[in-house]
């Protein structure tokens, strides 16, 4: 037997990734706190997040621990309700907008928290603000959220399990009985069974119903009813039936259900009044300002873009921590008897460093979404209040603005988080397959977002739409476009000309958003060729989707541009300037070069010295600053939550402790049982009637 006495361990230095982390952070060319302030916007907002941050630290129910990485569907379950309960208690006591900043910080740690609260408040009340009346609104919600998250759960039912991204082919029928005054919510067929509903299996008491509105037996389509399903001793409402759908790739903390209605009689004050009417006596009118009743529903977009900062700034963090203490073989260079960091080698510069640029540029683009977002709905409502038509009219065309720049970032930036998750996973090795490093459970929590609130390509096709539009607006009937879109009025002049990036020097941020924009006109224009040739939509859908991922980047781009012209430090423009070129070589020159090249915008020599020799410049020039790059994001170890991702770097320290701590190091038999001799007969026995198998092929054969 071979002996394994007196191993050199406790005289060997072995690895010290800790001391590797100082070294980097001795090399910062800036500050990391002043750099946080430009990434969250505001020194207020700034200064507000830190403080949340250390008050969830601290919070004995709301900080993450790396017991939530080991939690059954049903654990799971009952943390998710503890913690809403927590923070109720903080609904009470801070201001609203505060709140939202804490449940948004949660949800990058424990998305399940996030989505159940985000349904009930956002989508459901959200919901009843866009669609009721401003006495609906005041019955069902107002007085103080707090008071309203206590007394009425609410969850949003628009999907059934035949129809989801049509929510406009829903199958529940609201019919009108003008003898009692009710509308009749009722489940015709399986296929219309309400499906997927966030909060429907186990805690909503009441739900808002996406149902085709039928009055004397006429379809007026798709209208919004409230509906309750449970009573106040939480007991199922009468011709209301409910269940659980079961396990998910993720979010298990979320009791997601499904609910069919048999004939539920609701008041015809529960139909949601605010555009669509219904009288007494059965007329329905029906206003022309209808189609604004959907900006309801992009808050959560909005939210979801935001999403991406959060959770690529959680695990770039980690992957660049990893990478600077993780040493593996002995790259170009090497000292003698040492081997290389991993964060030197070129190739994993090149995986790592343009997600953290991402992380950056989408910071700023985001914070601008949201404040777009508040004051878009803002001028709105007072628009509507007032019945003041030109108000109304200009508020049309920023909420068109506004849905095609949340629907290009929601769904681009969730698909960029989803592959920047995965690839952070993979440059953590083994390691980041340990649910531990936190990657394991944020992935499958994360990639819903793709497809639900709008899926990610019908979302993209929709906004492909309106740009294919605009760009034919412009140059057919020289219509001027406004809002965000303003730079499509230019079409005229990007259709024409010539290459627009041809040497290095025009590799700047403001020629690449030129060609860029000139980029998107182009494809515009051939889609619209394209579908008249063919008189089909669906022929362009792939250009539409391109059209939307295009013009995330485009809103990106001109945002960090802006934000670049008020940076008052040279040190952290410096850098940005290096941040910025590493974003457009690679997730836009790159990426999409063969429309650049093929639509004529980037010279198809210029581009093979993209990919050869700019990128692996801009990478190394980030890499060199990447700690502290990382660092400016300031999040707190317990909110990080990775084994392998702390401040101080000693993760082999800390992960081997995390391994020990969470399993019990005593117990060496497995728990459950296992009957190796009957095992390894049968494997034997299979094994042995193999052989004689092919020894009787291979008799067979040389006869
Ligand atoms: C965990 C979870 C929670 C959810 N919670 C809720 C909730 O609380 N309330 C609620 O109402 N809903 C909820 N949903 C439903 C969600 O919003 C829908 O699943 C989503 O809108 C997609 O619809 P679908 O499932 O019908 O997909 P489908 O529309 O069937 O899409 C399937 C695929 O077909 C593609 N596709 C669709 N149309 C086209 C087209 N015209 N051209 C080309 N390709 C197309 C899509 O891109 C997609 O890849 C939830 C879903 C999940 C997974």
């Amino acid at each position: 037997m071979t002996s394994f006495t007196k191993t050199s361990v406790s005289t060997s230095p072995g690895p010290d990734p800790g001391a590797l982390m100082g070294l980097e952070r001795a090399k910062a060319c800036f500050d990391p706190r002043d750099m946080y302030q430009i990434i969250e916007g505001t020194p207020e907002k700034a200064h507000k997040i830190l403080d949340l941050y250390q008050s969830l630290e601290r919070d004995p129910i709301l900080a993450p621990s790396f017991k939530d990485y080991e939690l059954s569907r049903g654990e799971n379950r009952e943390q998710t309700t503890s913690r809403i309960a927590r923070m109720t208690q903080y609904v009470e006591q801070e201001p609203y907008p505060d709140f939202w900043r804490r449940l948004n910080l949660m949800t990058a740690y424990d998305p399940s928290l996030g989505i159940r609260i985000a349904v009930n408040l956002g989508l459901f009340i959200n919901c009843i603000k866009g669609n009721g009346t401003d006495a609906q609104y005041k019955y069902w919600c107002l007085e103080k959220e707090a008071k309203y998250m206590k007394q009425l759960w609410g969850c949003f039912g628009m999907t059934e399990l035949g129809h989801g991204s049509n929510a406009a082919g829903v199958e529940t029928t609201a019919t009108f009985d003008a003898e009692t005054d009710e509308f009749v919510i009722n489940t015709p067929h399986i296929g219309a069974t309400k499906w997927w509903i966030g909060g429907a299996a186990h805690s909503a008491t009441h739900s808002s119903i996406y149902a085709r509105l039928i009055v004397k037996g006429k379809d007026w389509g798709v209208k919004t009813f409230v509906v309750p399903l449970r009573d106040s001793n939480h007991q199922l409402m009468p011709g209301v039936a409910i269940g659980d759908i079961g396990s998910k790739m993720g979010r298990e903390g979320v009791d997601n259900g499904w609910i069919q209605f048999s004939s539920v009689r609701i008041p015809r004050a529960f139909m949601l009044q605010k555009y669509c009417k219904v009288d007494r006596d059965g007329t329905v009118t029906l206003p022309p300002l209808e189609q604004l009743s959907y900006i309801s529903l992009l808050q959560g977009r909005v939210g979801m873009a935001s999403d991406l900062y959060r959770i690529c700034a959680r695990f770039i963090t980690v992957a660049t921590r990893y990478a600077v203490g993780r040493r593996q073989f002995r790259g170009d260079g090497a000292k003698k008897g040492e081997e290389t960091q991993l964060i030197n080698y070129p190739l994993h510069q090149r995986r790592l460093m343009p997600i953290l640029a991402l992380t950056y540029v989408a910071a700023l683009a985001t914070d601008r979404l949201e404040r777009q977002h508040e004051s878009v709905v803002e001028e709105l409502e007072t628009a509507v209040k007032l019945n003041d038509e030109k108000a109304i009219h200009k508020s049309l065309g920023d909420t068109k603005s506004l849905f095609v720049d949340s629907a290009s970032l929601k769904s681009t930036l969730t698909w960029l988080a989803e592959q920047s998750i995965t690839e952070s996973r993979q440059a953590c090795g083994g390691l980041g397959y340990s649910a531990y490093s936190g990657f394991g459970k944020s992935y499958a929590d994360w990639v819903v977002q793709c497809t639900w609130e709008g899926d990610n390509n019908v979302l993209g096709m929709s906004a492909g739409r309106t740009i294919m539009k605009n760009v034919e607006d412009v140059l057919n009937k020289n219509a001027k476009i406004s809002g965000t879109s303003l730079f499509l009025s230019k079409a005229h002049e990007y259709l024409g000309g010539e290459l627009v990036l041809q040497t290095e020097a025009d590799l700047n941020p403001t020629t690449v958003l030129w060609a860029l924009e000139a980029l998107i006109v182009r494809v515009a224009f051939e889609a619209s060729k394209k579908r008249d040739e063919s008189s089909s939509w669906d022929n362009v859908s792939y250009e539409r989707v391109l059209l939307s991922k295009l013009r995330c980047h485009q809103y990106m781009l001109l945002t960090f541009i802006d934000a670049m012209a008020n940076i008052g430090k040279p040190e952290l423009l410096y850098i940005l300037a290096r941040v910025v070129r590493l974003y457009f070589l690679t997730h836009l020159l790159e990426n999409f070069s063969r429309e650049f090249v093929n639509y004529q915008v980037l010279c198809p020599k210029l581009s093979l010295q993209i990919s050869t020799q700019f990128i692996g410049v801009s990478c190394l020039q980030v890499r060199e600053q990447a700690i502290t790059l990382t660092d400016s994001f300031q999040i707190p170890d317990t909110l990080l939550n990775s084994a392998i991702g702390g401040y101080d770097g000693n993760w082999y320290e800390t992960y081997f402790k995390v391994v020990k701590t969470q399993n019990d190091i005593t117990e060496t038999k497995a728990p459950y049982s296992l009957d190796l001799e009957a095992m390894l007969n049968r494997l034997s026995y299979n094994e042995r009637g193999r052989l004689e198998k092919s020894a009787e092929s291979i008799e067979k054969l040389s006869h």
